[in-house]
């Protein structure tokens, strides 16, 4: 293996997580480095280092204290070692706890901030952290609707942090060249300005046009700086998720998240419960409870792949999904109270398809709906937790044969119902897709366990920006999302064996990613928006070479080596 030539020397290595291998020093690689007496005298292997670092984690009173990693090798290794144990930690449910205490937790700087009392720097703060380097990803979140915890201000840098973190861990992005940041543009958390220790800017969020003109001059620094780094939107308030994604989506390669992967990853979901229930996408009922950036992300998704897969009409396809929000169903009947930005072709007539009828004036809650349409899918992305309660789910069992649910709303908080209740009330009939982990559930009349899959969109994004970034795709289109998502659906375990889980489990979501990866970069040359010039059977070693492991590379000093 030839050295990687490093220009850092003595603490500046030490403190450079990219570089830093802590104790894993070479007695040789010391006395080059500068090194010596900086550290403990033993030398660990890297299995050691992790041995001691799971240690202190098991050992440690909260979880919390893993966040800012020093040694990214080590970091990335010890969780890739314990991936199903530690992923909820880095993300939910724990991130959330973070997020939420990121002013009083906060111990070292992360990514970027980029406020609009600081506007006039923002050029040079870019300038400042990207210090000449060219990045493959920047994730970027305004922090309003961080997972279903709300406005969380400055925070905001901890879901843009643990979204790279999980680019690197499933799909191989290298961690140096991921760029998290956050636009402090305010918040409207009173809990947070009234919090001495909180770090953001205190002032109201900002709105309109001053923040449109605002997230328009960091884009377009980006696309200066970083003409080819994929831009990742996350957790943007509703008003400003598909907004800015239809702004951009053409000029360069954005991804919504919380609208795009969510709509991938439980279109996967659905066609894998499809599978077990023997029926097509284009004659469900399906109920999205929740309108909001994800709920409208996967209603598009569905009506758009019943329109692909099924061939039916976009007015037939728009019929098959009854958004119901915080003011019920949304229908002609309540229009003053339709947020603008919701397709119109989803809001129902006040006089329905025949066997529904007419719909009772006013608001007409989940339960009414429920009745009415007698679904055969119910999607939770309202931030509710427990909505779907017992007189739902019996009221939605009684009306189909195999009710699939999927309560999406994370953190576990904030989940519209638990996997073991959604078994109970069904008489273990439900097919149930969870956004946060669950351990698997009792299934009534049966000895065995039910593996609740876990629909979230980190199972498809990371294969997808990667796919995105090796394939060198100038956007990201629609095509490419279908060929992740189809990638994701033919590996549900479900497929094969209607007991087992919709979707794979995230223990495998390394393997899983780069089948998604590698669907996306076809697709992407397919669509003649990559200029790879790489032929087909070799497309997967290629990707390969170009994933970043977490494992030491020998160093030798040159000053023209890298630094960062
Ligand atoms: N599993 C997954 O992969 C994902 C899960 N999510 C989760 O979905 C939830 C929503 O996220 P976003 O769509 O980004 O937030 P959002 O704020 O854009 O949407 C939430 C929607 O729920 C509606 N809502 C609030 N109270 C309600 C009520 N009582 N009844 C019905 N609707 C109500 C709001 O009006 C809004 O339209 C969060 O908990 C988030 O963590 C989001 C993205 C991905
Ligand atoms: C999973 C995710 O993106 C969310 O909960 O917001
Ligand atoms: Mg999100």
């Amino acid at each position: 293996m030839t050295a990687l030539k490093v220009a850092l020397k003595g603490p500046s290595l030490l403190l450079n997580p990219s570089l830093n291998k802590g104790s894993a020093f070479t007695r040789k690689e010391r006395e080059e480095f500068g090194l010596m007496g900086l550290l403990p005298i033993q030398s660990n292997s890297l299995e050691e280092q992790q041995n001691r670092a799971y240690e202190q984690y098991q050992n440690h009173q909260s979880n919390l204290s893993l966040r800012t990693p020093q040694n990214w090798v080590l970091f990335y290794s010890l969780i890739i070692r314990h991936l199903k144990e530690m992923f909820p930690v880095i993300y939910t449910p724990t991130e959330a706890e973070a997020i939420a205490n990121f002013s009083h937790l906060f111990r070292r700087p992360e990514g970027i901030w980029l406020s609009p009392s600081d506007e006039e720097h923002m050029e040079q703060s870019l300038i400042n952290v990207m210090d000449g380097q060219e990045f493959d990803l920047v994730v970027v979140s305004d922090g309003e609707a961080i997972l279903g915890i709300g406005d969380q201000g400055s925070g905001a840098i901890g879901i843009s942090s643990a979204k790279g973190m999980i680019y690197t861990l499933v799909a191989g992005v290298d961690p140096a060249r991921i760029l998290p940041v956050a636009l402090d543009v305010g918040t409207n958390n009173k809990d947070l300005l009234e919090d001495d220790m909180y770090l953001g800017w205190r002032h109201e969020r900002m709105r309109g046009e001053t923040y449109l003109k605002f997230v328009d001059k960091f884009v377009s620094l980006i696309r200066k700086h970083q003409p080819n780094a994929l831009l990742h939107f996350e957790d943007f308030g509703v008003d400003n998720a598909q907004k800015l994604l239809d702004t951009y989506r053409d000029e360069h390669p954005v991804f919504n998240d919380d609208v795009q992967g969510t709509g991938a990853v439980t279109l996967a979901t659905l066609q894998a419960a499809l599978i077990v229930t023997g029926g097509k996408l284009s004659e469900q009922r399906i109920i999205s409870f929740g309108a909001g950036s994800a709920g409208l992300g996967i209603a598009r998704q569905l009506r758009d792949a019943a329109i692909l897969l099924d061939g039916v009409s976009e007015e037939e396809a728009n019929k098959l999904i009854f958004l119901v929000d915080k003011h019920g169903l949304l229908k002609q009947g309540i229009s003053d109270k339709i947020r603008d930005g919701i397709d119109r072709g989803f809001v129902r007539k006040d006089r329905d398809e025949k066997d529904i009828g007419e719909w009772p004036e006013g608001e007409n809650d989940l339960l009414e709906v429920i009745k009415r349409v007698k679904p055969t899918v119910l999607i939770g992305t309202s931030t509710v937790a427990g909505a779907f309660n017992e007189e739902i789910v019996r009221a939605m069992a009684e009306g189909t044969e195999r009710p699939i649910i999927l309560p999406l709303s994370n953190p576990t908080s904030k989940c519209e119902a638990h996997p073991k209740d959604l078994m109970k009330w069904t008489n273990g009939k439900a097919l149930i897709a969870t956004g946060s982990p669950y351990d698997p559930v009792d299934m009534p009349g049966s000895s065995e366990k039910y593996e609740v899959a876990e629909c979230n969109n980190a199972l498809v994004y990371p294969g997808l920006g990667m796919g995105a970034i090796v394939s060198k795709a100038d956007r990201v289109t629609d095509k490419m999302i279908v060929a992740a998502c189809k990638a994701l659906g033919d590996m549900s375990p479900a497929r094969k064996d209607p007991k087992k889980p919709l979707l794979p489990d995230f223990e495998d979501a390394q393997a899983v990613n780069m089948e998604i990866a590698l669907a996306v970069v076809k697709a992407a040359i397919d669509e003649g928006i990559s200029d790879l010039k790489v032929p087909e059977e070799d497309l997967r070693s290629y990707l390969e070479e170009r994933t970043w492991k977490a494992e030491y590379a020998e160093y030798k000093y040159d000053p023209e080596g890298i630094a960062f």
